[in-house]
């Protein structure tokens, strides 16, 4: 069959392979089924589970910890014309070699944030497991479709004063200056309806009115704080204010969880490369840094070895979740560690458009997006 040549916009892949889709699903497959087992909860499901954390969760859970998983995502099916998302093959890649491996897998393309996708969702969990021990929130959207029908977008504006940085364009494969503006109210609002933790909550009570939730029932939802270098344009922006509100919401689901002795987590993840992580302005670059130098300190993590630590060494493996003071569960702890950062900000302050390539991995970050779209890895 014939390989399609990559179509990137910006920083965004626009096509992908199905067969290298699929070979990499394999390879995460068969990297967790190297770790060895640990005991999962039963039956998982997964809000966002056809890429980046949901994916990599899904995969961690079923084929090392066995669980039966039922997986949501929201993805463009292939036509005459157009290969189809990369997510779309990877979750049919996922569910053939679950049905392989003797696996329960369910999987569905439909918006989560519809309350019909609930309701069916709901109505197979009734009938085939009776209940479910967690829930995986991992949704990255720009947009949401509320029950009244307006559609709400998310912005990646900063809360307070304009910001200038750099950019990346990856299919250009030059740095550019980029221009971040202050969002206004309204885009304020709206962007932490889409990202924020309202839809989460709308699952968690939705299964816990109809019955479904199991004694003990945990769910997570994945965050980003990142260092200071970060701030102005991550955690003191739109996405931060969403980030804040997944983090409320966690603290009431976990009150609205006690009876059962269940839990609500938002667990804090380092930057990595994902389909929504690109799309950050000034992110690419941070990215590109932070990679080279945590590969040069033998710290380098995607979200496959982020997973593992998550589920297989510490939730439901020998140790326990890193908690901080406000009970969010943290994996970021090497992407945050003085050394790291020292390190990083030393090679920003020298970056020019010129040296971009030497004191950044920009070779491995433009290979490991290509490769999640199933496009081998181009030598940089
Ligand atoms: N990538 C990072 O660096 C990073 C770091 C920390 C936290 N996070 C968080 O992790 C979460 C997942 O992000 P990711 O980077 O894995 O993104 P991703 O783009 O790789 O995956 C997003 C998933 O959401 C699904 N999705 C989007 N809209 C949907 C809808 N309407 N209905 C159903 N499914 C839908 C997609 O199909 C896909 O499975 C986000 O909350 C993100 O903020 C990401």
């Amino acid at each position: 069959m014939l390989v399609p040549e990559p179509e990137i916009v910006g920083c965004v892949v626009r096509n992908a392979n199905p067969a290298g889709c699929q070979a990499r699903v394999a390879q995460q497959i068969a990297a967790v089924r190297q770790r060895g087992t640990f005991a999962a909860p039963r039956r998982v499901l997964i809000l966002g589970s056809s890429s980046g954390f949901g994916l990599a969760a899904r995969i961690q859970l079923a084929f090392g910890g066995g669980a039966a998983t039922f997986g949501v995502a929201y993805e463009r099916a292939p036509d005459a014309e157009l290969t189809g998302s990369a997510g779309w093959h990877n979750q049919q890649a996922f569910d053939h070699f679950a049905e392989s491996a003797g696996l329960q897998a369910q999987s569905r393309f439909a918006d989560a944030f519809l309350p019909q996708t609930r309701q069916a969702v709901l109505a197979w969990i009734r009938e085939q497991w009776g209940q479910v021990d967690l829930l995986v929130y991992s949704l990255a959207s720009g947009v949401r479709v509320l029950d009244d029908g307006r559609r709400c977008r998310a912005v990646i504006k900063s809360l307070h004063n304009p910001l200038e940085g750099w950019g990346l364009d990856l299919a250009a494969e030059q740095l550019i200056r980029q221009q971040v503006m202050v969002a206004a109210e309204q885009e304020h609002r709206d962007t932490v309806t889409v990202m924020g933790g309202e839809p989460w909550q709308q699952w968690v009570l939705a299964l816990q009115q109809a019955g479904l939730l199991a004694p003990g029932f945990h769910t997570l939802a994945f965050s980003y704080e990142g260092p200071a270098l970060t701030h102005p344009w991550y955690r003191d922006g739109t996405l931060g204010a969403a980030k804040r509100h997944l983090q409320q919401t966690a603290d009431a689901l976990r009150m609205a969880l006690r009876p059962l002795q269940g839990d609500a987590r938002v667990v804090m993840c380092k930057a990595l490369v994902t389909r929504a992580s690109l799309v950050i302005p000034f992110l690419p670059v941070y990215l590109m840094l932070l990679m080279a130098v945590m590969k040069d300190k033998g710290l380098h993590e995607e979200c496959p070895q982020q997973m593992a630590r998550l589920f297989a060494d510490q939730l439901y493996g020998p140790g326990a979740p890193r908690c901080d003071a406000l009970g969010r569960w943290r994996l970021d702890e090497f992407e945050l560690r003085p050394d790291v950062q020292h390190a990083v900000l030393a090679r920003l302050s020298e970056l020019t458009a010129d040296n971009f390539r030497q004191l950044g991995d920009y070779a491995a970050m433009r290979s490991e997006l290509l490769h999640q779209h199933g496009f081998m890895p181009i030598a940089g």
